[in-house]
Formats: C-alpha cells, sequence, structure tokens
C-alpha cells in the first residue's frame, strides 16, 4: 500500500504552541478530515506537508518522497488551498488560469471549465471584484484543475453558501474517483467531515489525540441513558468520557464501547434504557470538554 503522506515524529513549535511528536499516515486513494478548535495546528500540519514550514524534529514524506530534499518535484503534485493565499485581485480568473497552466504539465483545461460553470464563476471576472465565496471557489479551481495526486485543503467551504458548498463537496468526491488522488482537508464543519472522510484525525493543543478509519471511530464512541447509583469512580474509567447526573436520570457518554464495559456497567447498578451512536459534532465537545476537565485547556 503506498501511503500519500508518512509523518514521523513531527514537531513544530511556536511558543507557546507546539505540534508533539506526530505520527500519522494517509494511505492513497483516501480522503482524511481533520478536526479540532481553533489553534490545534490544522494548518500547520498541512503547511508542513506542503513544504511552506519547516519540521523543527522529525521525518515528513509526500507521495514517496522526502521533504523538504524532493519539495520541488512534491510541489508539482500537491495542490493545496487555503483561505490565507494571495491571487492577484487586479486579474481575472482566465488569466489565473492561463498562468497556473504554464507551470503545471497536468493542468486539465477541460476540467477547469467544468468547474468553471459548476462554481457559477466567470472567467473574465476581476478577482478583486469577486464575493469571498467566489474567490474560494476560484481558488479550488486553480487547485483541482492541476489534478494533485495529493490535495490539501485549509477548510474549504468556510463562508460558502449551501449550494456552492454542496457543489465543492461533490467536486472534493469526484477527485477520489481516481484511486490515486489522496484528500486532506480541515474543516470546523462535522457533518461534512462525518459525510466525505475516510479517516478522521483529531488534534487537540498540537497533539493528535486519535486518526483511524471512520466507521470504527464513530462506532467506538456511545450516548448511554439509564439509571441507578453509579459510583463516582466511574467517571475516571478510561472508556467513559463524561457522566451527567439529572435527578434520578444518567448520561454517559464512552469513548470505547464494548460488550465488557456494558457488563461492568451493569455489574456497578447502570439500568440501561438507550443505547445510541454519537454524531461526530457530540463526539467533538465531548472529547474536548473531557480534555478541559483533565486540565488541558482549549
Ligand atoms: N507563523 C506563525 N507564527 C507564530 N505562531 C504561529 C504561526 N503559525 C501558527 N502559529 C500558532 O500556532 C497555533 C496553531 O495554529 P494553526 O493555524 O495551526 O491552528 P488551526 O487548528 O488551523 O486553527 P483554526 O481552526 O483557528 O484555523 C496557534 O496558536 C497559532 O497562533
Amino acid at each position: 500500500m503506498n501511503l500519500a503522506f508518512s509523518l514521523r515524529g513531527v514537531s513544530k513549535r511556536y511558543d507557546p504552541f507546539e505540534l508533539q511528536a506526530l505520527d500519522l499516515d494517509l494511505p492513497e486513494g483516501q480522503i482524511m478530515g481533520l478536526v479540532g478548535v481553533n489553534g490545534a495546528g490544522k494548518t500547520t500540519l498541512l503547511r508542513l506537508l506542503s513544504g511552506l514550514t519547516l519540521p523543527d524534529t522529525g521525518r515528513i514524506e509526500v507521495l514517496q518522497l522526502p521533504m523538504p530534499e524532493q519539495q520541488v518535484r512534491v510541489k508539482q503534485q500537491i495542490g493545496l488551498a487555503s483561505e490565507d493565499m494571495r491571487l492577484y485581485g487586479s486579474q481575472s480568473l482566465a488569466w489565473h488560469m492561463d498562468f497556473i497552466q504554464r507551470f503545471y504539465p497536468a493542468w486539465d483545461a477541460a476540467y477547469a471549465q467544468h468547474l468553471m460553470q459548476r462554481f457559477d464563476l466567470r472567467a473574465d471576472q476581476k478577482l478583486a471584484g469577486c464575493s469571498h465565496g467566489q474567490r474560494v471557489k476560484a481558488l479550488l479551481l486553480l487547485t483541482l484543475a492541476r489534478r494533485p495526486r495529493l490535495l490539501l485543503l485549509d477548510e474549504p467551504t468556510t463562508g460558502l453558501d449551501p449550494i456552492a458548498r454542496a457543489e465543492v463537496l461533490e467536486a472534493l468526491a469526484d477527485v477520489l474517483q481516481d484511486e490515486r488522488r489522496s484528500v486532506l482537508f480541515s474543516s470546523h464543519q462535522t457533518q461534512e467531515v462525518e459525510r466525505l472522510a475516510d479517516r478522521i484525525g483529531f488534534l487537540h493543543m498540537g497533539r493528535l489525540l486519535s486518526c483511524e478509519d471512520k466507521e470504527s471511530y464513530l462506532g467506538r464512541w456511545r450516548r448511554l441513558v439509564g439509571q441507578g447509583a453509579l459510583s463516582d469512580g466511574v467517571q475516571r474509567w478510561p472508556e467513559v468520557a463524561q457522566l451527567r447526573r439529572s435527578g434520578s436520570l444518567l448520561e454517559l457518554r464512552v469513548r470505547d464501547h464494548s460488550e465488557a464495559l456494558m457488563q461492568r456497567l451493569g455489574a456497578e447498578g447502570l439500568q440501561l434504557s438507550a443505547d445510541e451512536p454519537m454524531s461526530l459534532e457530540e463526539i467533538f465537545v465531548t472529547t474536548v470538554r473531557s480534555q478541559q476537565a483533565a486540565g488541558v485547556p482549549a
């Protein structure tokens, strides 16, 4: 199995923030969604992968090539779209397309035209006169039409209206029809990550809390509702992320659901009335709160 990227022991410090000893892989052909609160380190990770920032320690390989040694070859084959990237406001989209295709032989002019229609953009419009959403879509068009093998997207749908968001998400899903292409995207839209990603990575305060296949990650988490006189010690079980009491009612959010856990809870006196899956949004909030409760600030 080829890897779209691999990080081993990667760290980057921007005092007081530090991305710490990060080990992370993405198999080729997959889409990874990266979630985390503001300042968790998502953009830093994307910038490290694209060679815009150098790590303090560790090893980074992108498309099986070492970075930064092979960054010229890597940059030909990856595409980074991030809101802080500058387009030339005095120039049109057509000018940008012409400019970029001179440097990227894989530029796909027919696909660029297709995306222009899909994103409802005009080639002759100067970018300074575009709305925020139009500029986001223009940047995505310019990145996607290069047909990069690894697409790195920093909050690709922020500020887009629901129609534009749907078009962008469908365009991303199309990218993966070619099984050699891969995507890493960060997003605060947990529903989008839940819908689109094969793998979910969770960054918190510069630490990777988890990264795994979406189905197994979502499957591990459950919301349990019931009654009973559970001891306070249950709250400290590693599987239990949250225990709340409301009158005689108990609500537990567990991060590692299993038959053995249910038996232990039953032995503690839990009379279960509901055992439900959790959305990524609920898992996100519960994880951040349990980190805060354990003394890790958000
Ligand atoms: N070039 C830089 N110089 C100094 N500090 C930086 C720099 N880049 C990032 N940081 C700091 O690193 C931390 C992580 O920032 P980063 O942009 O990676 O977070 P993020 O998860 O993308 O956040 P958001 O969701 O708000 O976009 C922040 O505390 C930020 O201030």
